[in-house]
């Protein structure tokens, strides 16, 4: 029994001694925590059960089992005890949920049920504890702000633009900023034998992004927008799900050198966006509204006083929208495009089927466009499956139920923490018959000449419900104009010789291990942009 908090004490690197009176205040802790443990078993109604699964450890529960890859000791888990289970970690109840069909029926059918978010001490640094995505709050005010934000979002990025000179401002920014990534990865081509094209495609990425929120783009080299974008890890480790201090009290009275670097990062971030939003107000002019904080800081000044309060959310928390969609918005893009271009240099065969694809359809004369989209199949596959095969979101993020409730039979409470894992359902036998090839074509009609929607609609990467991620156009568009117009301009390889680990590395957002082992090479003689 003791060797357990010891070894999960180790693990968040704890270096000091521990005084009589830390043991004691442990020990206590240790007894309140069965008691609260069992008290809240005795509370399941009558008739019904709590969902079945392992017993786990007194104090740390199953915490230690999930400390390495959690999708997939909780998908091993799902086998035995089914697609609702429950897991403890540290003194709280987790509900894990797995199978398309169960997920489909808590976070659609049963939606308002598991909408809520968990109130998890880290969550609590995000955005000063404002933000949309990870606060605790779900109320009206909160179905306020997600609105606010999904329109201010679609007015900056896919809605018509009578001012831009493409489609959209998305499809303006993302040509601008893939050009120059082609541009950029041929000129590194001809300094070095092989490089790492992700330490690029994350400032394009954000680039597109800032233009949206914050009307602005910076250069590559840009110290301030790098040391912010280059710090995800550290929050992506925090605020994955199942981040042992958020669930086990005494280790947040430890020293912890994960939770202290993800303080940090959120103070930083926060900086940032707020010098930002400062200038804004500065600058602001209401009959020149030139971006989503624009938009945001005009809502905030055109609120009506008759409004009634309790669901009008508060100019801070309004204004930190631009927090979340900033954060949001180029980590997960930026991966996928990463995962994409890995995929494309590990399968030469399938990379040269997009780009004959894309040859036929759009040739070498003019960029890929948006409205090209409906017209390369095979290219949408390749997507697709690279969101099913990396499953680079293994978990959305942590639900909460808002009331107590009752899934396939099982008895759920108020306020349970519950975990949707994405990478179960994305690698689930009973729905994909040999998930763990990488094969685009498994998306594809007989004739391999449309998408077959039925079995699109089965990857669950952006979430579903009440929670579905809010940029999943935006992101689904900006993956397939970066792809494209990488793809159709350079043939991606990995430098001959080279070990590449493409092992995923577990996080809010999973990737593989940073590599300089890609080349690129022209496909055509240089054409102007068109
Ligand atoms: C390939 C790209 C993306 C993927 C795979 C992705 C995936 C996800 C997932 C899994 C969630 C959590 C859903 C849940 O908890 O049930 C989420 C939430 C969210 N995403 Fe995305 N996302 C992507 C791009 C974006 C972009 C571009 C933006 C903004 C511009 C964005 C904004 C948000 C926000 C604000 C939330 C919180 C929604 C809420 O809590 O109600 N995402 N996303």
């Amino acid at each position: 029994m003791a060797a357990g908090p010891q070894a999960a004490m180790a693990q968040v690197g704890s270096s000091g001694l521990i005084s009589a009176t830390e043991m004691l205040v442990a020990a206590a802790t240790f007894c309140l925590l069965l008691l609260l443990t069992q008290t809240r078993r005795q509370h399941t109604p009558k008739g019904l059960r709590r969902p079945p699964g392992p017993r786990g450890l007194p104090v740390l529960g199953s915490a230690l089992e999930l400390r390495k890859d959690p999708h997939l000791v909780l998908t091993q888990m799902s086998r035995k005890y089914g697609d609702v289970m429950e897991v403890t970690i540290g003194s709280r109840p987790v509900v894990v949920l797995s199978g398309l069909d169960t997920v489909r029926q808590a976070l659609v059918r049963q939606a308002e049920d598991f909408m809520g978010r968990p109130d998890l001490p880290s969550f609590k640094y995000i955005s000063n504890g404002h933000s949309l995505a990870f606060s605790y709050e779900c109320g009206d005010a909160w179905k306020a702000r997600r609105k606010l934000a999904q329109n201010a979002l679609k007015t900056f990025s896919i809605a018509a633009s009578p001012t831009a000179s493409s489609s959209c401002l998305l499809e303006e920014h993302v040509t601008t900023e893939a050009s120059y990534l082609v541009t950029k990865f041929l000129q590194l081509m001809e300094e070095k034998q092989s490089f790492d094209p992700n330490n690029y495609l994350i400032v394009s990425v954000a680039n597109v992004i800032c233009a949206i929120c914050f009307g602005k783009r910076y250069d590559h080299d840009d110290q301030e927008l790098l040391s912010v974008v280059n710090m995800n890890t550290e929050f992506g480790d925090v605020v994955a799900a199942g981040n042992p201090s958020d669930f086990i009290p005494l280790l947040r009275y430890l020293p912890n050198r994960a939770m202290a670097a993800f303080k940090d990062v959120n103070a930083r971030f926060n900086a940032f966006i707020q010098k930002i939003v400062q200038n804004h107000y500065t600058t602001f002019d209401k009959e020149h509204i030139r971006d989503v904080t624009d938009s945001l800081i005009g809502h905030c000044q055109e609120k009506k006083t008759g409004e009634d309060v309790r669901v009008q959310p508060s100019d801070e928390s309004i204004i930190s929208i631009v927090n979340d969609l900033f954060g949001a918005g180029f980590d997960t893009v930026t991966t996928t495009l990463s995962w994409c271009i890995m995929y494309a240099a590990l399968y030469p065969a399938i990379q040269k089927k997009i780009q004959a694809e894309l040859d036929q359809t759009i040739g070498c004369e003019r960029r890929p466009r948006l409205s090209d989209r409906g017209k390369l199949p095979y290219t949408e596959a390749f997507i697709l499956e690279v969101f099913r095969h990396s499953s680079l979101l293994p978990f959305t993020i942590p639900h909460s139920t808002t009331k107590d409730t009752v899934l396939n039979g099982y008895y759920i409470p108020k306020n349970t923490c519950v975990f949707v894992n994405q990478w179960q359902v994305n690698h689930d036998e009973k729905i994909w018959k040999d998930p763990s090839s990488f094969k685009p074509e498994r998306f594809l009609n007989a004739a391999g000449t449309e998408i077959n929607k039925t079995e699109g609609d089965k990857v669950v990467i952006f979430g579903l419900g009440k929670r579905r991620c809010i940029g999943e156009s935006i992101g689904r568009w900006e993956v397939f104009l970066f792809l494209t117009t990488i793809l159709q301009q350079l043939e991606i390889s990995l430098a001959p010789g080279q070990q590449v680990d493409v092992t995923p590395q577990y996080g809010l957002i999973m990737k593989y291990k940073q590599c300089e082992c890609f080349q690129m090479k022209k496909r055509f003689p240089t054409k102007s942009s068109a």
